[in-house]
């Protein structure tokens, strides 16, 4: 495993947090070191793999070495995996009560959470590996632990075989089994067998 800091860009605090919750509480990855940078990249359109791997460049080029972004998805399975990299937008424009009420002409409540890396080594004109892990569940009314701020959609999102939405669980207990964790274990896995 590269044993260089990796530049983990992001403008997102709670991304970050979980990020490095999941890294540190992961023994075997203690080599995967990164270092956070605030860097407003921009909303990109399209799959999720050329959002992840674009947004990556774009990212690389101002890190200048190895850099690691994600981007993240909200997807219902009625809508045809909408609103998926839109989310984002959806979930300030309508909150928590509009993305219900999106599903509300459909018995189909299902949805997936989807988290896609994007991994460059920063050498000019190599592509940008991408990684992705998925979630499944399906949106409900929002249910959160406590009162402070919930993290984005986590609030409406019930992931299947639990009780508790994403914001109801421990932290401990979405950071194993999320979208993010997923993807993360790839990224890790591929670091890995680069460093040989
Ligand atoms: O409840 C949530 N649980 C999560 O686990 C999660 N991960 C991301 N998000 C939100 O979904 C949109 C993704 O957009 P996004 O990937 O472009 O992120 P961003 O613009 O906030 O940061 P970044 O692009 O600088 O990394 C943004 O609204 C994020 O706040 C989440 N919400
Ligand atoms: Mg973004």
């Amino acid at each position: 495993m590269t044993s260089a800091p990796i530049t983990f860009v992001t403008g997102n605090q709670n991304k970050l947090r979980e990020v490095e919750s999941i890294l540190s509480s992961d023994n075997g990855a203690a080599r995967l070191r990164v270092v956070a940078r605030k860097i407003d990249l921009p909303e990109l359109q399209g799959e999720p793999d050329d959002i992840a791997r674009q947004k990556c460049l774009l990212a690389a080029q101002q890190v200048g070495g190895p850099t690691l972004v994600e981007d993240t998805c909200l997807c219902f399975h009625a809508l045809g995996g909408l609103p998926g990299p839109y989310i984002k937008w959806f979930l300030d424009k309508v909150g928590h009560d509009g993305l219900n009420r999106m599903l509300a002409g459909f018995e189909d409540k299902r949805a997936y959470a989807l988290c896609t890396f994007g991994y460059s080594p920063g050498v000019e004109g190599e592509e940008a590996v991408v990684f992705s892990g998925r979630t499944e569940g399906r949106i409900v009314a929002a249910r959160k632990k406590g009162d402070g701020p919930a993290f984005g959609w986590d609030p409406v999102f019930l992931p299947d075989g639990f009780e508790e939405t994403y914001a109801e669980m421990d932290k401990e207990v979405k950071n194993g089994i999320s979208h993010r964790f997923k993807a993360l274990e790839k990224v890790k896995a591929y670091l890995e067998k680069e460093g040989g």
